[in-house]
C-alpha cells in the first residue's frame, strides 16, 4: 500500500489548511488518482489494524439494497452509528440507489403492463451484471448512486458517488470517483471496500480481476487526524493479503460473509481517531 501512503504524504506536503462542514478543519488536496493492481496482492491497508468484519458486512448491507443499520448492529458494525436516526435509518443511501434508482420514466416492460407511465425504480446492479454478460466492451458499465432528487432525504450525501467498470484486454477493471475523502479513516475501508467488489464482480462474471483505481475530489486529512497519519507513515509495509473466495458463486447477491477469507493479513497495530461527524 505504498501508493496510500503517497497520497497521504502528497496531502500533507501539498495541501490547503480548509475549513469544512463538520468544523474540524483539515488539510486537503482536490483532484488525485491512484492505482491499486490486484495482482500485487488485496489493497488492505497493513500500516494499522483494520476491521475488517465492518468492511465486509458494509458491502453485503450495501448489495442487499438495505439503508437501515439494524443489519450492521446486529453483526457488529458501528461505523454507520452517528448518521442513523432513531429507527436506524439513514434515508434512501447507497444501497438503495443502488439496488432501486427511483425513476419516473416508465421501462418498456413497465409501458407494456401498465397504459401510463407509472412511479417505477431501477436495480442498477443488476442491469450492470446484465450488461457486463451481454456487452462486455460496452463504456457504460456505471452505477450512481448520487441522485440529486433525493440528497435531502439522505443522512449523508453520498461520498463514493459514481463507478464504471470496464473490461479490456480479458481483465475487468473499476473505477471509484469519491467526491470527498477522509484519507485516514474512510479511505482504508473505500480502497478494500471497492476492491472487494471488483473481485465479486469478476467472479460472477467469470473475468480476472484487474485494477482498482479510485479517483478522488476532495482528498482531505483532519487536523485532528495529523498526528496520527505521521505515527502510520513511520511504519513499514508488510506483503498485501490475498483474497480467497471460499466456493464458487453465480449472483453477486448471494455471497455470504463467510465466503471471503483475507490470507496472510499481517498488519501494525490499529490507531485511533476521532470521526468528524
Ligand atoms: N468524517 C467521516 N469519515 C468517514 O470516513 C465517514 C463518515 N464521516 N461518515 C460516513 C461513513 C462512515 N465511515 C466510517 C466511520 C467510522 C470509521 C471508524 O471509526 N473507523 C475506526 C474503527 C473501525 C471499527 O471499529 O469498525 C478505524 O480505526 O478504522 C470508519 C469509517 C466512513 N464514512
Ligand atoms: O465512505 C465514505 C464516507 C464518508 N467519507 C467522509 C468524507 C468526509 O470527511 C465526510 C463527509 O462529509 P461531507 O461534508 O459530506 O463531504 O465523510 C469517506 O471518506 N468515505
Amino acid at each position: 500500500m505504498k501508493q496510500y501512503h503517497d497520497l497521504l504524504r502528497h496531502i500533507l506536503d501539498n495541501g490547503e489548511a480548509s475549513s469544512d462542514r463538520t468544523a474540524t478543519g483539515t488539510l486537503s488536496y482536490f483532484g488525485t488518482q491512484t492505482r491499486y493492481p490486484l495482482r500485487d496482492g488485496f489493497p488492505l491497508v497493513t500500516t494499522k489494524r483494520l476491521h475488517l468484519k465492518s468492511i465486509v458486512h458494509e458491502l453485503l448491507w450495501f448489495l442487499s439494497g438495505d439503508t437501515n443499520i439494524k443489519y450492521l448492529k446486529e453483526n457488529g458494525v458501528s461505523i454507520w452509528d452517528e448518521w442513523a436516526d432513531e429507527t436506524g435509518n439513514l434515508g434512501p443511501v447507497y444501497g438503495a440507489q443502488w439496488r432501486n434508482f427511483p425513476s419516473l420514466v416508465a421501462t418498456d416492460k413497465q409501458k407494456d403492463d401498465h397504459p401510463l407511465y407509472h412511479r417505477g425504480s431501477i436495480d442498477q446492479i443488476s442491469n450492470l451484471i446484465e450488461a457486463i454478460k451481454k456487452t462486455p466492451d460496452s463504456r457504460r458499465l456505471i452505477v450512481s448512486a448520487w441522485n440529486p432528487a433525493e440528497i435531502e432525504n439522505m443522512a449523508l450525501p453520498p461520498c463514493h458517488t459514481m463507478w464504471q467498470v470496464r473490461i479490456v484486454g480479458g481483465k475487468m477493471h473499476l473505477q471509484l470517483y469519491q467526491r470527498s475523502a477522509d484519507m485516514f479513516l474512510g479511505v482504508p475501508f473505500n480502497i478494500a471496500s471497492y476492491a472487494l467488489l471488483l473481485k465479486m464482480l469478476a467472479h460472477v462474471t467469470g473475468y480476472e480481476a484487474g485494477d482498482f483505481i479510485h479517483t478522488i475530489g476532495d482528498a482531505h486529512i483532519y487536523s485532528n487526524h495529523v498526528d496520527q497519519v505521521n505515527t502510520q507513515l513511520q511504519r513499514e509495509h508488510f506483503p498485501l493479503p490475498s483474497l480467497k473466495i471460499r466456493r464458487t458463486v453465480s449472483s453477486i447477491f448471494d455471497f455470504k460473509f463467510e465466503d471471503f477469507e483475507f490470507e496472510n493479513y499481517q498488519f501494525h497495530p490499529s490507531i485511533k481517531a476521532p470521526v468528524a461527524v
